[in-house]
């Protein structure tokens, strides 16, 4: 476990920066470039440790990856190419990893266990496992298949219309993986928009997906063609910068490269509706995902209402803009995200918890939270629980902390954002 004493700095964010590849991409492109044939190479590849379970994963049934720094090349052999892994598979705290895989899996015919870490053991899988049991794999875990470690007997699949009653793209992405695989059309229709990255994907691997409405049909046994993937800089690791710049004095901070999907850039949103003084330039179409850049300067904040279809758009974004709302003048009240019991810990629990410790007003509530503005923040000793958002967003919180910060389990934050502390170190030497 690694103890980090973070020192209240009380200075601007200043200057340019990158942040480093999207997570959700990064896992796709590895997904996606296993199942292809021929060669598929991807740039600025997160080397976040769950990114890298999902290159293990596929490097245990036999496909070749290097990985050389943030480059990432694939030798897909389609199919094919794809062996039954001698061991059971570890997935260490990555969600996504284990509902995109369980799609893939169900449509091999081979037999695999999957396991996780302690946080992954206790995250429902059964969202995706009964879809994909019903399009015919054979799947059971700890209670009743609901969780890990969950066996599954993959084999002839047949495709499915299934209806998601969760607001998770990885629930869809799973059964539209599962539709790859299948004989026949698979159609996945969810009320409200989650991420689309697995549908952008599929697109740049020469695969097709349609969407009408809110109904995703995709055709099954596509050939898909191995190629170039540019991965964006991810907006769920650049917002614990755009809310550091957004509450701390004087700053003026640009962060070129970032993907801009509007299906994520709920963060942007809400931080205009908050009053933020925040200019967007998009610059550029690569694998059918946006990218540009984002300039922030802090402003004075107001509360406000987070609630209804915004929230898939910036859902991992909930614990840093419950810091954002805690610095703004009144009440925030966030609703419809229930989801955030679901992550890698309970986050309406884990922020509640945190920010009391800061001294902040907040109280959770069934499907999400309601936080009181203008809080001085206190120093305190804290725990990210082993969750990375968790740790990043104290880290943020002991910037213009009152007294130092003692964050425990900090170390978990290289699931997402390896080089955090070095990144917001640099940036913050500007002002010194
Ligand atoms: O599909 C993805 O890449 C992700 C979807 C979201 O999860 P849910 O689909 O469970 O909401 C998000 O929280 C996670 O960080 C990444
Ligand atoms: C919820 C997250 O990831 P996952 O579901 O992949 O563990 C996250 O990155 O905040």
């Amino acid at each position: 476990m690694s103890i980090k004493i973070l020192k209240p700095v009380h200075r601007p964010l200043l200057g340019v920066m990158e942040v480093p590849g999207d997570k959700s991409i990064s896992h796709r492109a590895i997904i996606f470039g296993s199942l292809a044939n021929g060669i598929t190479t991807v740039s600025h590849f997160l080397d976040g440790e769950d990114c890298l379970r999902t290159i293990a994963a596929f490097q245990a049934m036999g496909v070749s990856i290097e990985v050389q720094g943030h480059t990432v090349t694939i030798h897909g052999q389609g199919l094919a190419g794809l062996k039954e892994p001698k061991q059971p598979i570890y997935l260490g705290n990555s969600g996504t990893t284990a509902r995109l895989l369980i799609g893939v899996l169900a449509g091999l015919p081979y037999h695999f266990t999957l396991y996780g870490d302690d946080s992954l053991t206790i995250r429902p899988m059964d969202r995706v496992a009964i879809p994909v049991s019903e399009m015919g794999a054979i799947i059971d875990g700890r209670d009743n298949g609901k969780y890990l470690p969950l066996s599954i007997r993959g084999g002839i699949l047949k495709s499915i219309s299934f209806e998601t009653p969760i607001k998770s793209a990885q629930v869809k992405s799973g059964v539209l993986l599962a539709g790859l695989l299948a004989e026949g059309i698979t159609e996945v229709t969810e009320r409200t928009t989650t991420r689309d990255h697995t549908e952008n994907m599929l697109l740049a691997f020469g695969g097709r997906v349609t969407k009408e409405q809110d109904k995703i049909s995709i055709k099954g046994k596509q050939r898909l063609e191995g190629t170039s993937i540019q991965v964006p800089g991810d907006i769920s690791s650049a917002a614990f910068f755009l809310v550091a710049a957004a509450i701390s004095k004087g700053s003026n901070l640009t962060i070129n490269n970032v993907g801009l999907n509007p299906t994520r850039t709920g963060i942007i949103d809400v931080l205009k509706k908050m009053g933020a003084d925040i200019t967007i330039v998009e610059e550029k179409l690569i694998g059918g995902e946006p990218i540009g850049s984002i300039s922030i300067k802090s402003s004075s904040l107001k509360g406000t209402v987070i609630e209804g279809d915004i929230i898939p758009r910036m859902i991992d974004e909930i614990p840093i803009i419950a810091l954002l709302a805690s610095q703004a003048e009144g009440e925030t009240i966030i609703r419809d995200a229930e989801e955030l019991r679901y992550k890698e810990t309970d986050r309406i629990e884990s922020v509640v918890k945190t920010m009391q410790a800061f001294g902040v007003k907040i109280e959770g509530t069934s499907d999400g939270m309601i936080i009181a503005g203008e809080s001085s923040l206190q120093g305190a000793e804290v725990d990210s629980y082993g969750d990375h958002r968790i740790g990043m967003m104290i880290a943020v919180a002991s910037l213009i902390a009152n007294g130092p910060v003692t964050l425990e389990n900090a170390e978990c934050i290289a699931v997402s954002y390896p080089k955090f502390f070095s990144d917001l170190e640099e940036i913050l030497k500007t002002s010194s």
